[in-house]
């Protein structure tokens, strides 16, 4: 298997980011299956959405959604009519079963400089999507670059599968830590910004995922003034009082109010759920 590192200078992949959505505008062309997923992808963004599609070619799903969230979405129940549709976009979609017309408006937005993924031309794309992993802030996404995107989906339900459920509220958690030191120790880059960043490492790599799930305040000011400000990283016993070998009961139940209460671990476990039947119907089909 070829590493990052040692394929690096061969070129050909794409530059992966997260790109960040809050307070942008993003055009949607299309409302049919394809949409649907885009709609699904940027509402787990904080970005602004306008569909333009005819009513009669929605997605019921899509439908729902614009009903649903009336402040997310604005729908136009109208085809693509011209470059006047991209004023003020930051980003255009289009998923549409007209190529042609897929082509017209990706020449706009080339014209307006505006990026843009056409779900049918991928060669128009300046960017692709790929298969999506979302748990809170543990954002996962699995491309083939183009070459096999049935591949992409497969592969993110093995990810799936290897994954615990508790990541993201881990990655949440870890997250309220890193702004609760930057509040005491505020500052951009410098001798502070290389301190907090050796703390934090330090905190990550010693403190398991699971530890990290039942930070709560009071362990985080505890954290701070015995760990931050002595330079040194406390164990979990010592800020929580109780013993490491409890997390696992602890967690597990807190896992189980969580998901019964319909929070964010309720989607990853269902998809775990969901991906393991998918695999042993996947299994049982190519033994036959
Ligand atoms: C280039 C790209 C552009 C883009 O869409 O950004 C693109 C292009 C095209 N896809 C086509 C077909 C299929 N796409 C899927 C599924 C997905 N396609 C996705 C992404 C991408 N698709 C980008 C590259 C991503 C990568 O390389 O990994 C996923 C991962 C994400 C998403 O769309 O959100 C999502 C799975 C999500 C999930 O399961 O989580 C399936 C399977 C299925 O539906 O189960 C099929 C049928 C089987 C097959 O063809 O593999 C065709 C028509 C081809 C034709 O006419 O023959 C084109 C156009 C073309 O290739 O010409
Ligand atoms: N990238 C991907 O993951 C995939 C891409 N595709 C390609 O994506 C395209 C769309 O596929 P589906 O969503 O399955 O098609 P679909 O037939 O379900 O939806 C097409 C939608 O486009 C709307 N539409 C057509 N012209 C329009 C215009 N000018 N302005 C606004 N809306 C318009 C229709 O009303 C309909 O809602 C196809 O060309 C297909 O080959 C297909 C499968 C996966």
């Amino acid at each position: 298997m070829q590493t990052a590192s040692n394929n690096l200078a061969n070129g050909g992949g794409s530059l992966m980011v997260a790109w960040q959505l809050k307070d942008k505008k993003v055009l949607l062309v299309g409302g049919g299956e394809v949409a649907y997923g885009r709609v699904e992808s940027l509402l787990g963004t904080d970005a602004h959405i306008t569909i333009l599609c005819p009513e009669k070619g929605l997605h019921p799903t899509t439908k729902q959604y614009i009903e649903n969230y009336p402040e997310r979405i604005a729908y136009f129940d109208r085809r693509f009519t011209g470059p006047a549709e991209l004023h003020k976009m930051d980003l255009v979609l289009t998923a549409i079963d007209n190529p042609s017309s897929s082509k017209d408006i990706v020449e706009h937005c080339r014209k307006a400089k505006i990026p843009v993924n056409a779900a049918d031309i991928p060669e128009l794309c300046d960017f692709y999507f790929g298969a999506q992993i979302r748990d809170g802030p543990l954002q996962i996404m699995i491309s083939s670059n183009g070459n096999g995107p049935r591949v992409s989906s497969l592969m993110k339900q093995k990810i799936l599968a290897s994954l615990e459920g508790y990541e993201g509220l881990a990655m949440s958690k870890i997250g309220l830590l890193r702004v609760r030191l930057k509040e005491r120790v505020p500052g951009v880059g410098g001798s502070v910004g290389r301190k907090r960043m050796k703390w934090m490492t330090r905190m990550c790599n010693q403190w398991s995922l699971k530890e990290f799930t039942l930070l709560d305040d009071a362990m985080i000011q505890k954290l701070l003034d015995e760990g931050w400000e002595r330079d040194r990283v406390p164990t979990f016993e010592e800020v929580s009082g109780r013993p490491s070998t409890s997390v696992e009961t602890v967690h597990s139940e807190s896992t189980l109010k969580s998901s019964l209460s319909g929070s964010n671990l309720f989607v990853p476990i269902a998809n775990f759920v969901a991906g393991a039947v998918f695999m042993a119907a996947v299994f049982l089909v190519r033994r036959r």
